[in-house]
């Protein structure tokens, strides 16, 4: 198997560790290159043993899948480095954010497969959840799914749903951390220093996520396990509701897909 990165930034590191310590693939079937001679591909080819190159015509030959790994705002340029030396065997794969399947067919110039996924960094623990939508003619999709599922779990979307996806899940572990600091945050209002903050918060989210893995409930009901009447909890969720929390999420999310939408309409232009 050869699959080569464009790109070896956030999202595509998580995918290929999360890849090799699954042992889905070896280190030697991963080829990254990035924009420049970075030290950081080189240290990936230091400490997991994947090749690195910048010669698209050996990077690209024989290649089983080339991933496309940059923002999509620097696409364009890594379409001029793949599209002199892209065969026909090779199936494309996007994880670009709001670049559609017909823009990387245009910019390109090639009628390969083409499937856009949309992980997230958890890939790195094995709990991504990827979201994916096909061309029409990306037929062999079975051995793309084990692959994704080495670092994840998958969910097969049409591509009008990958702006939702992006959203809730893409961007979804942004929204989680960003509540988690501003929880750790408000800690220090309530008079804990940095360092207690950040300890009793972090404990609390990964006891949380535990329960979450562990446990048969719904997350409403292990939310109304810690609820007493009267209690501390009622007061704090009364408060929590007053505040409106599920609009600003609603917002929150509506915003990511929307600009998701714009992602992919400024490529039409
Ligand atoms: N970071 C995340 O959580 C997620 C990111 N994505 C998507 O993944 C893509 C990459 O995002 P990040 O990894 O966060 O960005 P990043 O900035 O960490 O990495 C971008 C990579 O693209 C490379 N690159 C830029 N121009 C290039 C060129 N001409 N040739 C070869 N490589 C080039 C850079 O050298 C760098 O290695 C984006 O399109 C984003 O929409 C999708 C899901 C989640
Ligand atoms: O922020 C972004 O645009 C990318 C896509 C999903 C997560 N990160």
């Amino acid at each position: 198997m050869k699959i080569v990165f464009y790109g070896a930034g956030n999202m595509a590191s998580a995918i290929f560790i999360g890849m090799i310590e699954n042992r889905v693939v070896e280190p030697s079937d991963i080829y990254l290159t990035s924009r420049s001679m970075q030290e950081k591909i080189m240290f990936f080819k230091e400490k997991l043993g994947v090749n690195v190159s910048y010669d698209d015509q050996e990077l690209l030959k024989d290649a089983d899948y080339v991933i496309l790994a940059s923002k999509p705002q620097s696409f364009p340029a890594v379409a001029e480095r793949i599209r002199p030396y892209l065969e026909p065997k090779t199936k494309v794969v996007s994880v670009m954010a709001g670049t559609q399947i017909k823009t990387i067919r245009r910019e390109l110039k090639t009628e390969n497969p083409i499937a856009r996924i949309m992980p997230n960094t958890n890939a790195m623990v094995r709990h991504s959840v990827n979201g994916i939508s096909y061309s029409e003619n990306f037929t062999d999709r079975d051995e793309l799914i084990e692959l994704m599922e080495s670092f994840g779990t998958t969910v097969t979307v049409g591509e009008d749903e990958m702006h939702n996806i992006t959203a809730a899940t893409g961007s979804g572990s942004a929204f989680l951390y960003y509540i988690y600091e501003m929880y750790a945050e408000s800690l220090m209002e309530l008079g804990f220093d940095e360092e207690e903050a950040m300890f009793l918060t972090r404990n609390l989210v990964i006891g949380a996520g535990k329960m979450v893995e562990d446990s048969e409930l719904s997350f409403s009901d292990l939310r109304k396990n810690i609820t007493s009447k009267h209690g501390t909890t009622e007061a704090g969720l009364n408060a929590l509701d007053g505040e409106g929390l599920k609009k600003i999420l609603v917002t929150t999310l509506n915003a990511a897909a929307s600009r998701s939408e714009e992602l992919s309409q400024d490529e039409d232009e």
